[in-house]
């Protein structure tokens, strides 16, 4: 028996929520989650549908992206999340999907802004898109390179992984994280539902731009426990 049966199904049951969640179809899309201790992440293996998935199918790789346990090759985009992992210490795991609306912000290369509550109730910022990459990044090594485009976009932004869950890898797609598979997951239904209702909201009126600050932050402190308003009889 694997000495990392527990991860691995901690992440089937995460990568399992995609289809259930309508986030992708067929193969698309990748679930991990990491054991920092162990300095292992668990991970879907490349081109599995999730259909056929099966809990011994999740791969082990180390930090270096080196197999470590599994007879499947890990997803395409494990250089994605090991560096992500790498840079965001607090998170325990990553989500990549191919829903529809988040993927067609990220085509578009534009930032989901902050149109409403149901966003503020999640981040005060918008949902950052990353810069789009140079031929040379993307044929020396398209995966490492994205997640390398997703670190200069947080850091540019001055935007905390912590607060700031998820992002959109220009022409590519949604990637969202949290402190665990199942988390990073949640964080992947909410972009989506985000993305669709910024996109309906601007059909409808296309000269909104954002909604006031002291709405965002009366629903994002409220949830979050930082009321700014308490004692302040709002
Ligand atoms: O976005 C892409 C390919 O364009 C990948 O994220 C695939 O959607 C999933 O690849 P595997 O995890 O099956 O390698």
């Amino acid at each position: 028996m694997s000495k990392y049966k527990y991860l691995k199904e901690l992440v089937y049951e995460a990568n399992m929520e995609i289809p259930k969640e309508e986030l992708a179809i067929v193969t698309f899309g990748n679930v991990s989650g990491v054991d920092r201790a162990e300095g292992i992440v668990a991970i879907k293996p490349s081109g599995v549908p999730y259909h056929k998935l099966r809990v011994e199918d999740i791969v082990i790789v180390d930090m270096d992206n080196m197999l470590v346990e599994g007879k499947l090759r890990p997803s395409s985009d494990t250089k994605t999340h090991t560096l992500l992992y790498k840079n965001f210490p607090s998170i325990g795991g990553v989500c990549h999907t191919h829903s529809t609306y988040a993927v067609a912000w990220a085509q578009a290369m534009k930032p989901i802004p902050n149109l409403g509550t149901t966003h503020a109730d999640h981040l005060t910022s918008s949902i950052p898109v990353t810069d789009v990459m140079s031929d040379e990044m993307i044929l020396l090594d398209y995966e490492m390179e994205t997640g390398n485009q997703i670190l200069d976009t947080f850091r540019k932004g001055s935007l905390n992984p912590d607060e700031v869950e998820m992002v959109l890898v220009a022409c590519h797609g949604p990637f969202t994280w949290g402190n665990d598979p199942a988390k990073a997951v949640y964080n992947s239904i909410v972009l989506e539902e985000i993305a669709k209702m910024a996109f309906l909201t601007l059909q409808i009126n296309p000269n909104i731009t954002s909604i006031k600050q002291s709405l965002i932050d009366k629903h994002y402190f409220r949830k979050h426990g930082k009321d700014a308003y308490y004692g302040q009889g709002c």
